[in-house]
C-alpha cells in the first residue's frame, strides 16, 4: 500500500464530521490493506507513530527538500525509514537523524511530505479514530463490530486484531480470548460528585479504598509472572518484589487487577511520585506492594462475565488480606445504617492518606477497556489530567529549565484547548525531568516558549474553574498546581473541555 493512500484517507476522515462517511472511507482503505501493513496503517491514521519517539526536533521538520513528482513511498517502507531514524543514537545523532529524515521526505510527494511532517509533529492525532477504525474493519471484513471490539479488548491492540482479521476473516476473532500472558485493557471508572450520589447510582455495591499508586495487571502461570501497566506495557523486569508477591498467591494460574503502592514502615501510603518513579522514567527506589481488587481469571475459570461479588470472592480465596484492597459492602443503599457505615469507611480511608473511594456495583461484569457506570470514583480534591502544550523557559533560579506549563484539555475532535498555565507544585527533580522530557517533544522554540507535541499528561490539582475570555474554551483554572506526571496515561485519555465546562456549574 502506498503512503499516499493513507494520507488521502486521513484527509477524508478529518474533513467529514459524519460518522458513517468516516467509517466508509476507512472501510475502503482497509479493503486494500494487507495484513502485515494493517497495524502501521491504523497507527498512522490515529496520528501516532509505531516508534513513539523519533528524536527529531522542529528544525529537522522545517527543512523540506523538493518533493518527488510521483507517489512511490510504501507504508512499510516509510515505517522502516522511521525506525532507522528512531534507532540512531550517540554522537552526531541529531545530524544523522535530520539527514535520514530529509532523505525520506525527498522520496515523498508534496502531499505526502505534508502528511509526514504533521504526523511526526503530532498534529494528526485523532483520539476517536480507533472507534471508527473498529467499525471500518468490521465493514471491510464482514465481522460484527461488537465482536471486533471485544477482540480488541482481549487482544490488547487494534493492530493485532486488524492483522488477524484481514488475514483470516471473521473466524480469526475466536482466537482472541482472555489468555494468561496477554494483557487486556483495564476497566475504568466514571466520577461521582460524592458518596451519596455514587451509592444511589450503583445500587448494591462494594465501597473500596482508592489507593494512590500505579494500576497493574498481574498474570501468573506456574512460576512465570508478567506485570503490565494501564497502557499494557510490560514492567515485570523492574519489579521483582511484585513478582515474588504474585508467586505467593494460592493459585498457579491467575490474572489479577490491582494497584502498586509504596508504603512507609507504618503502612501509610507514600507520595505517588515515589511510586511512579519505579514504573515511569522518573527515578525511584522504594519497593512496591501489589494490592489486588479484582480477578479476571483464576485456574481454568474466565471470570470476565462473572458479577463483581463472585470475582471478589474468587480473589479472596487466593490472596491473603493484606494483598487485597479493603472494602465494605452496601447490600441495600436505601438502608440508612449501611449508608452511614459506608460514610465512616470513606472518612477512615481519607484519614489514612488515600485519595478517595471506588464504588462498584455488585452485579456487574468486568468490562475490559470500558469506562462504565458500574465503577464510580469519589475524590474530595478536584484534579484534572491535562496535556502539556508548551512550556516557558524559567527565570532566576529556574534559568535553563522549562518551568511554566501551558495546559490543555481535549476537544471532541482530538485537538487541545489551552486552559491556563502553572509552575506551582514543581519540585527541582520534576523541573529537571520535565525539561528533558519536553525538549524531546519540542516542535518550536522562540527562546521564551517551547511548543511541544501534545503527548505528556500531567495531573493538576485545582480549586475550581472560572469563565475567561483569554482562553479558547472560555474557561480557565483557579489555583492550578502540578501533582504529578501521568506517564501511564495517553493524551487521548486526558480530561475533556466538556468535563472542565461541567465544573463551572
Ligand atoms: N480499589 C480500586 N479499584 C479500582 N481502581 C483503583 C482502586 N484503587 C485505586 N485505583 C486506581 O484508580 C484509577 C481510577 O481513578 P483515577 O481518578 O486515578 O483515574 P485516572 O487514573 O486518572 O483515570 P482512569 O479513571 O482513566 O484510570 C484506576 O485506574 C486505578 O489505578
Amino acid at each position: 500500500m502506498l503512503l499516499a493512500d493513507v494520507a488521502l484517507t486521513s484527509r477524508e476522515v478529518a474533513a467529514t464530521a459524519a460518522r458513517s462517511a468516516k467509517v466508509a472511507a476507512l472501510a475502503r482503505l482497509f479493503g486494500a490493506t494487507g495484513p502485515a501493513e494493517a497495524p502501521v496503517v491504523i497507527t498512522y491514521l490515529a496520528g501516532r507513530l509505531p516508534q513513539r519517539r523519533l528524536g527529531v526536533g522542529p528544525r529537522a521538520l522545517a527543512e523540506r527538500p523538493p518533493p518527488s513528482p510521483a507517489a512511490r513511498l510504501t507504508v512499510l517502507g516509510t515505517d522502516l525509514a522511521l525506525s532507522r531514524i528512531a534507532g540512531v543514537f550517540g554522537q552526531g545523532a541529531g545530524a544523522e537523524r535530520r539527514r535520514l529524515l530529509r532523505a525520506l521526505l525527498a522520496e515523498a510527494t508534496a502531499e505526502e511530505q505534508d502528511f509526514l511532517v504533521r504526523l511526526i509533529g503530532g498534529e494528526l492525532r485523532q483520539g476517536a479514530l480507533d472507534a471508527f477504525a473498529v467499525e471500518g474493519l468490521a465493514a471491510a471484513s464482514g465481522a460484527a463490530p461488537e465482536e471486533v471490539r471485544r477482540a480488541v479488548m482481549l487482544g490488547g491492540s487494534l493492530g493485532a486484531v486488524a492483522r488477524a482479521l484481514l488475514a483470516d476473516g471473521p473466524a480469526a476473532l475466536a482466537e482472541f480470548t482472555l489468555t494468561v500472558g496477554r494483557p487486556v485493557l483495564p476497566m475504568l471508572a466514571q466520577s461521582a460528585k460524592d458518596l451519596g450520589e455514587a451509592l444511589e447510582r450503583a445500587g448494591p455495591c462494594a465501597v473500596e479504598e482508592k489507593l494512590d499508586g500505579i494500576r497493574a495487571q498481574v498474570h501468573r502461570e506456574g512460576d512465570r509472572v508478567r506485570i503490565y501497566t494501564r497502557t499494557l506495557d510490560e514492567i515485570t523486569e523492574r519489579l521483582p518484589e511484585v513478582r515474588a508477591a504474585a508467586l505467593e498467591l494460592a493459585a498457579e494460574r491467575a490474572v489479577l487487577d490491582g494497584e502498586l503502592i509504596a508504603l512507609d514502615e507504618a503502612g501509610r501510603p507514600r507520595p505517588f511520585q515515589e511510586t511512579s518513579g519505579r514504573v515511569g522514567s522518573l527515578q525511584g527506589t522504594l519497593p512496591l506492594t501489589p494490592v489486588f481488587f479484582d480477578a479476571l481469571l483464576i485456574g481454568d475459570r474466565d471470570l470476565l462475565e462473572a458479577p463483581t461479588a463472585e470475582r471478589h470472592a474468587a480473589l479472596a480465596a487466593i490472596a491473603p488480606g493484606p494483598r487485597r484492597v479493603r472494602r465494605v459492602l452496601v447490600e441495600d443503599p436505601a438502608d440508612a445504617a449501611a449508608r452511614r457505615a459506608a460514610e465512616r469507611f470513606a472518612a477512615e480511608v481519607l484519614a489514612a492518606g488515600h485519595e478517595g473511594v471506588l464504588v462498584k456495583a455488585l452485579n456487574a461484569p468486568y468490562r475490559a477497556g470500558r469506562r462504565g457506570a458500574s465503577w464510580l470514583k469519589v475524590k474530595p480534591v478536584h484534579t484534572l489530567d491535562l496535556v502539556v502544550l508548551a512550556a516557558e523557559w524559567g527565570h532566576g533560579r529556574r534559568t535553563g529549565r522549562l518551568s511554566n506549563l501551558h495546559l490543555g484539555a481535549r476537544r471532541a475532535d482530538g485537538s487541545f484547548a489551552m486552559l491556563g498555565k502553572t509552575f506551582k507544585g514543581l519540585t527541582d527533580a520534576l523541573l529537571d525531568w520535565q525539561t528533558g522530557r519536553l525538549r524531546e517533544l519540542a516542535v518550536a522554540d522562540d527562546g521564551h516558549v517551547v511548543r511541544v507535541r501534545p503527548e505528556l499528561v500531567v495531573e493538576i490539582a485545582l480549586d475550581g474553574v472560572q469563565r475567561s475570555t483569554r482562553y479558547p474554551a472560555g474557561v480557565t483554572l483557579r489555583f492550578a498546581r502540578v501533582l504529578r506526571y501521568r506517564e501511564d496515561k495517553p493524551a487521548g485519555e486526558a480530561d475533556t473541555v466538556e468535563t472542565v465546562l461541567a465544573m463551572l456549574r
